[in-house]
C-alpha cells in the first residue's frame, strides 16, 4: 500500500518514521510519503488560503493548490482521498480495516477552517472514492494528528506489521465486536493485588471463557451500543464457545 500526506507542517507527521509503522516503512510493507503542500504553490509567498466567500471568521485553503497536489499524487492510480475533518463520517476499526484493502490513499490535512469544499467534489466526480473522516466529536487545529490516527489504525492491519496478527483477533473492535478483556503480567502480587486466579491455571478453556466473560462484562458496562449492535448469532456464538 502506498499512503501520500499532504500538510503544510510535515514536520507533524515524523511520529510516523518511528516503532511499528516506522519499522513497516524501512520493510518496504508500506510505501508512505509526507509532502509540504506548498510545494504546489507558485507565489512567490507561497500562499495555500484565502478569505472565505460569504465572509466569516478564518481563512480557507484554496481549491487550486489542493488540486496540483493531489492531481499529481493520484497521477499513478486510483486513489482513496481522505480529508479529515470534524464534520467528517466516524472513523472506526471498520473504517480502518476497509481502508487498509486500498491501494493508496492520500491524506489531506487541512488548516484554518478548512479546505475549499470543491475540492472532495471535484474527486468525487473524477471518479475517486473520498472520505471525509472525524476521529472523535472535538476540534482539532488541523487534519495532521487525525492523519497519525488513521494511518496508524491502517497501517497495523497490513500484513506483516504486527509481529503476531493473532494478537488482532480479540483488540477492542475486533471481529468479536467487544471491548477487549484486562491483561496481566508479572509480579502475581502487586500493591496488595493478585492477578485472577484462573490465568494461573493453564486451564486454557476456563481461561478462554474467563476472557470473554470479562470482555462481554466490560462491554456491557462501558459500550452496551456494541452489545446491541451484535447480532444474534455473534452473541449465540460467544455462548456456545465454551
Ligand atoms: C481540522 O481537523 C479536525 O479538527 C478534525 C479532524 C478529524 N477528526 C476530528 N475530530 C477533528
Amino acid at each position: 500500500m502506498r499512503i501520500d500526506i499532504v500538510s503544510i507542517f510535515p514536520e507533524y507527521l515524523a511520529a510516523l518514521d518511528l516503532s511499528l509503522v516506522g519499522k513497516a516503512r524501512v520493510a518496504g510493507l508500506l510505501d508512505l510519503r509526507v509532502h509540504d503542500l506548498r510545494d504546489w504553490t507558485t507565489d512567490r509567498h507561497r500562499t495555500v488560503d484565502d478569505t472565505p466567500f460569504g465572509g466569516g471568521a478564518g481563512m480557507v485553503m484554496r481549491p487550486d493548490v489542493w488540486g496540483q497536489a493531489i492531481d499529481e499524487l493520484t497521477a499513478t492510480g486510483p486513489a482513496h482521498l481522505v480529508v479529515p475533518t470534524p464534520s467528517g463520517a466516524t472513523f472506526t476499526q471498520r473504517t480502518a480495516e476497509a481502508l487498509a484493502t486500498e491501494d493508496q490513499l492520500v491524506f489531506a490535512c487541512g488548516r484554518y477552517e478548512g479546505i475549499d469544499a470543491r475540492v472532495a467534489e471535484h474527486y468525487r466526480a473524477a471518479g475517486h472514492r473520498v472520505s471525509e473522516l472525524s476521529i472523535g466529536d472535538y476540534v482539532l487545529n488541523g487534519g495532521e494528528v487525525a492523519s497519525l490516527v488513521m494511518v496508524e489504525a491502517v497501517a497495523r492491519l497490513l500484513p506483516g506489521v504486527i509481529g503476531n496478527p493473532e494478537s488482532l483477533v480479540e483488540e477492542s473492535h475486533g471481529a468479536a465486536g467487544l471491548l477487549e478483556y484486562p491483561v496481566y503480567t508479572k509480579p502475581p502480587v502487586w500493591s496488595d493485588l493478585e492477578v485472577p486466579d484462573v490465568l494461573l491455571s493453564g486451564h486454557h478453556a476456563k481461561i478462554r471463557r474467563w476472557r470473554r466473560d470479562r470482555a462481554l462484562e466490560k462491554t456491557s458496562a462501558r459500550r452496551p451500543d456494541l452489545i446491541a449492535a451484535l447480532d444474534a448469532s455473534t452473541l449465540d456464538k460467544h455462548d456456545r464457545a465454551f
